[in-house]
């Protein structure tokens, strides 16, 4: 067998202490189906005196976390750390700098800064692998590079977020309080180091981003990615959603078309005969529709020490097999930079949600805001006495451009008879 691909590591938390116990467990198997033993050499996080349950001895402690771009003996640098700039990326830089491939699971840097680092790769003739980027343990972008190369992709799509997936489900299978949904989901280790990232849509914005640039051929383009997320949903929302014959989920949706690349996340409410529907927990799902293989779908554990670390060394067994193609599955020049398309002609039914005063004319106030703005309602509920004494008002409009509803919704701001915003989610067609 040849030499063994020496591993510096940076970070030692959940993913990175799952790829410690993973690298031990499955040596062995790892080693044949490598062609060579993959062997961590050094490592280094912020605490060392940490009890984390493996064996640190056996290697090199680095304090400076970025010298390990230079690390005597080190072939590949693996960075576990976390943050789009700091030193996860002053490590990127260096290592790559340095001639020396760069595995990371940190979307939020890819998301950022991708390009820039392919770049790098491909001009020092190195890998730059992120597999564990995105929707955790799921080879997706495996999937999408390789698997479904031939392939024109007109939409991909899905759960990508297992934080806030697992919120959801608990808060619609147990109607569990979503502050004590999201503490376990904490404890767990699915969450980012600031939980907002996760509710608030912008981890699930990193994902798609990167995965839009795979599917698509294009750059990533995350400032390009309409945000918002699950904070402001309430318990009542899961109930209508199911009343109706829908579950709620957060889904990031990427589309190219002729005005340009679409790219959002948003709660959405999916048909329960649809499969998203059925992701429950930390699972996470992508759909991707390509023009000769047809409706691909992906699904599998989204975050998580395990999971996660699977992915993270499946990126060191290809490099360890030589096997690394470009990081967006086409070479940096290949990439186009695609202009965002509008979403107002964008056209679907959508379900409103209002908290409103309990008082006459309400109702009147509301289907008047929707007549104006040319939006036909499919269905409403009205449910009464919720919490501080409001009434709960529920929508699902026929399909209409994205704009009229969005002009129905501007017409009500401010209104003296709305308590709080109003919630808007699309209905996954
Ligand atoms: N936890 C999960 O399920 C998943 C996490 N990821 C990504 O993997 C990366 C790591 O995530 P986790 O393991 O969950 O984080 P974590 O918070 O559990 O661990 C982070 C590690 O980095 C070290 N660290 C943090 N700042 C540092 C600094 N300035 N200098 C040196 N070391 C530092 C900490 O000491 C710790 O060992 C992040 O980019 C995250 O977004 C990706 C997929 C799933
Ligand atoms: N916080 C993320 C972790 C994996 O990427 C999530 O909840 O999905």
């Amino acid at each position: 067998m040849s030499e063994p691909l020496r591993v510096a590591l940076a970070g030692l938390g959940t993913v990175g202490g799952g790829v410690i116990r993973l690298l031990d467990a499955n040596r062995e198997l790892i080693a044949r189906r490598a062609g060579r033993a993959i062997e961590v050499v050094a490592v280094s996080a912020r605490d060392r005196g940490k009890d984390r349950g493996v064996d640190l001895s056996r290697f090199a402690w680095v304090d400076d976390t970025t010298a390990l771009a230079k690390q005597p003996g080190a072939d590949v640098v693996v960075e576990l750390i976390g943050g789009s700039d700091g030193p996860a990326l002053t490590l990127a830089r260096s290592t790559l700098g340095a001639g020396r491939s760069f595995v990371t699971a940190n979307k939020a840097m890819i998301a950022h800064h991708g390009l820039e680092l392919a770049r790098a790769a491909e001009g020092a003739g190195v890998a730059l692998k992120f597999e564990a980027a995105v929707a955790g343990g799921i080879p997706v972008i495996k999937g999408l590079r390789e698997g479904a190369a031939a392939n024109e992709i007109a939409r991909v799509y899905g759960i990508l977020n297992g934080t806030c997936n697992f919120i959801l489900s608990n808060m619609e299978s147990e109607g569990r309080d979503f502050a004590e949904v999201l503490a376990e989901a904490q404890a767990l280790g699915f969450a980012e180091s600031d939980p907002s990232f996760d509710i608030d849509g912008v981890d699930a914005a990193h994902k798609l981003s990167i995965l839009a640039a795979v599917a698509f051929g294009t750059q990533p383009a995350f400032d390009d990615v309409a945000i918002s997320g699950i904070r402001h949903l309430l318990g009542a929302d899961i109930a209508e959603a199911a009343a109706l014959g829908y579950r709620v989920r957060l889904l990031g949706l990427a589309e190219a078309g002729a005005d340009g690349l679409f790219q959002r996340v948003h709660p959405h409410l999916v048909p329960i005969d649809h499969p998203l529907a059925h992701v429950t927990g930390s699972l996470n799902a992508v759909v991707a529709e390509g023009n000769f293989v047809g409706r691909l779908l992906f699904q599998g554990a989204g975050a998580g020490d395990g999971p996660t670390a699977s992915a993270v060394v499946a990126d060191l067994i290809d490099i360890a097999r030589g096997e690394f193609g470009p990081p967006f599955a086409m070479p940096v020049v290949s990439l186009t930079a695609a202009p965002k398309a509008d979403s107002g002609e964008r056209r679907g039914r959508a379900y409103l949600r209002f908290t409103v005063a309990d008082r006459v004319g309400v109702l009147a106030e509301i289907a008047a805001a929707m007549r104006d703005a040319g939006v036909s309602i499919e269905s409403l509920i009205q449910r009464g006495a919720i919490a501080d004494g409001s009434v709960l008002v529920a929508i699902v409009t026929h399909e209409s451009p994205e704009r009229s509803i969005a002009q129905a919704l501007e017409k009500l701001r401010g209104s003296q008879s709305l308590v709080g915003q109003p919630m808007w989610m699309h209905i996954l067609d």
